[in-house]
């Protein structure tokens, strides 16, 4: 089976608003109140939470790698106790999967979010049973950009390994797809949206409303 693999941050769902909210909450247990701002510092969000710690501390004038470690649990307990407060699906995003699905594709998700909160996301927003697959940051040894838990979330999809793609929204997703020696296809919607043609994917999308006629095109 031909299988559409989708990262879930920034491509599936912008949910920069809620990990904004946890990283102030925890620049703000440091005394040093909100350092990071919904609209501006989107595209840092959607990189994660790590992304989110250092950018604030660099703001500080604070940053060590001790500082991120003491403070990424935090973050991650405060996001889960607010997940979908401003997490929005992108348009289109259910439909595209559903015509995938109709047209006999595997559909799955490939994330850098630890696998829990994923699914606690996934939940939330009414879409876990669309997917086949669901591969977090910890539910392999490795993570993206090693093209490994991408297979694995083609398999776990029912479909093979060497007929599938991974729709994404940055770097990572381009280097994942192209150590597995897939296509990759960018979604230019999202605050980075301008930089992705330099990334050089195999496909670009503007609007969900593309993908199936572009997954054709890329797989077949
Ligand atoms: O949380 C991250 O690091 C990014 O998550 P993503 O892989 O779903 O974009
Ligand atoms: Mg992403």
């Amino acid at each position: 089976m031909r299988t559409v693999i989708f990262d879930l941050d920034g491509t599936l769902a912008d949910t920069s608003g809620d990990l904004i909210a946890a990283a102030n909450h925890c620049f703000i247990g440091m005394g040093a109140g909100a350092q990071l701002d919904p609209q501006r510092d989107a595209a840092t969000a959607l990189r994660g939470g790590r992304a989110m710690l250092t950018l604030g501390l660099d703001r500080m004038g604070t940053r060590s790698e001790a500082e991120i470690d003491r403070w990424y649990p935090e973050l991650l307990r405060a996001y889960g106790d607010a997940i979908d407060h401003h997490t929005v699906v992108y348009p289109g995003a259910i439909a595209a999967v559903e015509a995938l699905r109709s047209a006999g594709y595997g559909v799955g998700i490939c994330t850098n979010k630890p696998e829990g909160l994923a699914e606690q996301l996934l939940q939330s927003l009414g879409i876990r049973s669309l997917f086949g697959s669901m591969i977090g940051a910890d539910t392999l040894p490795v993570r993206k950009p090693d093209p490994e838990p991408l297979f694995e979330a083609i398999r776990r999809a029912g479909g093979a390994p060497d007929r599938g793609c991974l729709v994404g929204d940055t770097v990572t997703d381009r280097e994942t797809a192209r150590a597995a020696g897939l296509p990759s296809v960018l979604v230019t919607f999202g605050p980075a949206g301008g930089d992705m043609a330099t990334l050089e994917p195999e496909a670009l999308i503007g609007h969900f409303d593309e993908l199936p006629e572009v997954v054709a095109r890329l797989i077949g």
